[in-house]
This record gives structure tokens, sequence and C-alpha cells, in this order.
């Protein structure tokens, strides 16, 4: 695995967007992108163009692990990101990712792992705030069982949403409660 690529970690500003699946962080990213210019990364959307890339070695990996609702290796996560976020960097285009001199990213759905969080603080740059997407598991099921008639999604199916959930309370919720201790946490809660 090559090393991640480097940028000046202080000419970015990174939000993560945390919450469970089918929380709302896509669309919600999406009117921060129109209201705000933010470069919105979703690290799915990321794993899943990695997944249907000809000749990627980790094609497999990343479809059992989405399948399975696992959560991929950190490596390949981080590497995805970092290479979009310096790509983001070298475009000039305003608001996609260069904004008055600063890239500003909007990164969904990571880290959902205290081990990517570690790495990505390290490595590329420490997030500024998290801001968390919250509501019930029956809404986040509806909502999701709804996507997946027309997403093409491998996991937006009963079997794998549950896997999702779990992991989502076992594995991520504690990274949510490392920043909510760092002060970094806003949440936004929906109940519908
Ligand atoms: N506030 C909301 N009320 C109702 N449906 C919503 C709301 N936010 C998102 N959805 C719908 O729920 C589904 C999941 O939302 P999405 O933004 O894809 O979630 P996530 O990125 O957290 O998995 C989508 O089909 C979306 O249209
Ligand atoms: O940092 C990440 C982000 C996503 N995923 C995988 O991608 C799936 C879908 O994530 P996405 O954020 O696209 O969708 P959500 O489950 O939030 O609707 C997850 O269940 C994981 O298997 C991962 O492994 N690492």
């Amino acid at each position: 695995m090559t090393p991640v690529p480097v940028f000046d970690r202080n000419k970015v500003t990174v939000i993560f967007v945390l919450g469970g699946p089918g929380a709302g962080k896509g669309t919600q990213c999406a009117h921060l992108v129109e209201d705000f210019a933010f470069c919105h990364l979703s690290a799915g959307d990321l794993l899943r163009a990695e997944q249907h890339r000809e000749g990627s070695q980790f094609g497999e990996l990343i479809r059992n692990c989405i399948r399975e609702g696992n959560i991929v290796p950190l490596e390949v996560t981080i590497k995805l990101l970092a290479n979009a976020m310096k790509a983001a960097l070298q475009e000039e285009r305003p608001g996609v990712g260069w904004n008055e001199g600063r890239g500003r990213f909007l990164i969904d759905g990571f880290p959902r792992k205290m081990d990517q969080a570690i790495k990505f603080d390290e490595e590329v740059c420490e997030a500024s705030m998290v801001l968390f997407f919250s509501t019930t598991e029956e809404v986040m099921l509806a909502r999701l069982l709804e996507r997946g008639k027309t997403s093409g999604r491998e996991d937006d199916n009963e079997e794998s949403i549950k896997k999702r959930f779990n992991t989502y309370k076992v594995t991520t919720m504690p990274v949510i409660e490392h920043y909510e201790a760092l002060g970094k946490v806003v949440e936004v809660g929906s109940a519908a």
C-alpha cells in the first residue's frame, strides 16, 4: 500500500458527518454543499466506486464488508479519502474543495471505528467538528427499505440493515462519544 498523500493540514477544514445508516447524512450534506460551498466526500461512495473500479485489488474485500455491514480496513478508506481531498485541493473551481484559499470538506460516514479516527487525525488532519444526525432505528429502517427500492445498493435490504445497525451501535457510537468528550459534536435529531 502506498503511503497516504501529503498536503498541508493547515490548509484544510474538515467536518465529519456521522449518524446511523439512513439517518440522513447524504441528504443533509447535499444541502450544506449548496448553502456553504463545501466539498462533500462520502466514504461509502468512494468505497463503492473503488469496488467497481476495474483492476482494483480491493473490490471483493469491499463488497463483502459492505454486504455484511462491516468496516472496510482503515488503510483502504483513508487512502481513498486522502486522494479525493488532494484531488479537490488541486481543482481551482470555487466551491469545489477550494474556497477562499482553504479546502472545506464534509466527510460523510467516516470515521466509523476508533482506529480510523486516530489514524486520520495523525496522518491527514484533525476534524474541527462532528455533525451527528440522530434518529430512531425504526425511522432509519423505514427510510432504508424505501431507498432500497431504487438505490441498487447491495446493503439496502433487511438482513444487511440489521447488521449495519449493530456495527453502528457497537463500533461507531464510541467514535461519537470520543468526539463528544472533546466537545466537538453537534447533534441534529429528526423524528420522522
Ligand atoms: N429528514 C428526512 N425525512 C424523511 N426522509 C429522509 C430524511 N432524510 C433523508 N431521508 C431519506 O432517507 C433515506 C436515507 O437518507 P440518506 O441521506 O441517504 O442517509 P445516510 O446517508 O445517512 O445513509 C433517503 O432515501 C432519503 O431520501
Ligand atoms: O468509513 C467507512 C464508510 C463506509 N464503510 C462501509 O460502507 C457501508 C455503507 O456506508 P454508507 O456511509 O455509504 O451508508 P450508510 O450505511 O450510512 O447508509 C458501511 O456499512 C460499511 O460497510 C466502511 O467500511 N468504512
